[in-house]
């Protein structure tokens, strides 16, 4: 394995402007058939997102994907969308349930324009044979498979018909995969996503371990279409999570899709759950990203996201746990 290293490790480097002021650069993304304002997409996660907030995001433009933890509302989700005139973004995993709703789907003529097999060990026989079963019944949806980590699982994964890959294993900000299993692409993911960009043949989407709006011009840089983001995206007056007060200070909760309190029991608990301060509303912080990315494509001397691909970085420094603590 080569050297890698991590969003904190690396500094992309200003090329001169060409814009005269930052709102004439454009940060918007094609993917998938479609146009989104940004290229970043709020985590499938419940904490995260809801039938509300993916209402808002489909009509303000933005990419969203619906979690898949209330399994039975998912149906009427499509419908609802659907028939709202806006695109439907669902998630599914890959037990013999999931096949029954994909089939429900067919059978009701209702193809949702993106779909996302979302588990945490992509790179498996079992997601290759939903993204076949998916391919064959709903060709016309977009198909996001995930998750994985290396060029080989890219490819797989893509060979079998998947029309957009998610990586990263255990950079998560909830995430004890690493320390749990040891295994992943915690503390290198920005170097997981450059070597699985460069085997890709269609769009990445690298997800986990932003934790700055800096990190989502370096992701980019380093070969992604879009990017997913939980912590950030966590904490907001429509976020789903539960509110608390601490010393007059609101807080709202994050948590893993693996941890315990998303699945009821302890059993293979790969996640945790911490709370984050209050943010205020959501459309603030995404008119943030925005200016700041505009901000990151004028440094990259251009006045489209394209520019952020081509310039130079440097390695400034190393650290494993992207300033995350363990527990
Ligand atoms: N991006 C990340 O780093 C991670 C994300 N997650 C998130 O947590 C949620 C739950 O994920 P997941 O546990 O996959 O979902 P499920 O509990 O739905 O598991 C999906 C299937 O994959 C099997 N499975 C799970 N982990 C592995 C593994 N390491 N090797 C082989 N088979 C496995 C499960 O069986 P069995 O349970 O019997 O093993 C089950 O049959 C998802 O939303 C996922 O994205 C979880 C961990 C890491
Ligand atoms: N290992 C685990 N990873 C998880 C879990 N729940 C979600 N996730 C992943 O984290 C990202 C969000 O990362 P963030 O750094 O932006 O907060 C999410 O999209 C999943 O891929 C979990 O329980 N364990």
């Amino acid at each position: 394995m080569e050297n890698v290293f991590d969003y904190e490790d690396i500094q992309l480097v200003p090329a001169k402007a060409i814009v005269e002021s930052r709102s004439e650069c454009d940060t918007s993304v094609q993917f998938g058939g479609r146009s989104f304002k940004l290229p970043v997409v709020p985590a499938n996660m419940q904490t995260i997102i809801d039938e509300k907030i993916a209402v808002y995001l489909a009509e303000n433009d933005y990419f969203y994907i619906l979690h898949r933890f209330k399994p039975e509302q998912r149906l009427d989700f499509v419908k609802d969308m659907q028939n709202r005139g806006l695109y439907a973004s669902v998630s599914v995993g890959v037990k013999k349930e999931e096949y029954d709703f994909i089939n429900l789907l067919a059978e009701e003529g209702l193809v949702p324009e993106y779909i996302t097999i979302d588990v945490a060990h992509g790179h498996s026989d079992s997601v290759i044979k939903m993204i076949k079963h998916i391919k064959e019944l709903l060709p016309a949806s977009f198909l996001i498979a995930g998750n994985v980590g290396t060029p080989e699982a890219v490819r797989e994964l893509e060979n079998a018909g998947a029309d957009a890959t998610k990586v990263g294993i255990g950079p998560g900000k909830v995430c004890i995969t690493k320390i749990k299993t040891g295994f992943g692409t915690g503390g290198w993911q920005l170097a997981a996503l450059r070597l699985c960009s460069k085997a890709a043949s269609k769009p990445i989407i690298a997800d986990g371990g932003i934790r700055t709006h800096g990190d989502i011009a370096k992701s980019v840089r380093f070969g992604a279409s879009m990017v997913m983001i939980g912590s950030l995206f966590a904490g907001h007056e429509e976020s789903p999570g539960e509110t608390v007060e601490k010393d007059g200070v609101l807080f709202k909760e994050y948590f893993g899709s693996a941890s315990e309190f998303q699945k009821g029991e302890k059993k293979n608990v790969e996640g945790k759950r911490m709370y984050v301060e209050y943010r205020g509303a959501l459309q603030d912080t995404l008119t943030e990203m925005q200016q700041d990315l505009q901000s990151s494509i004028s440094y990259a001397g251009g006045d489209k996201l394209e520019a952020i691909r081509y310039v130079d970085y440097v390695i400034v420094k190393n650290s494993i746990f992207n300033g995350d603590k363990v527990y």
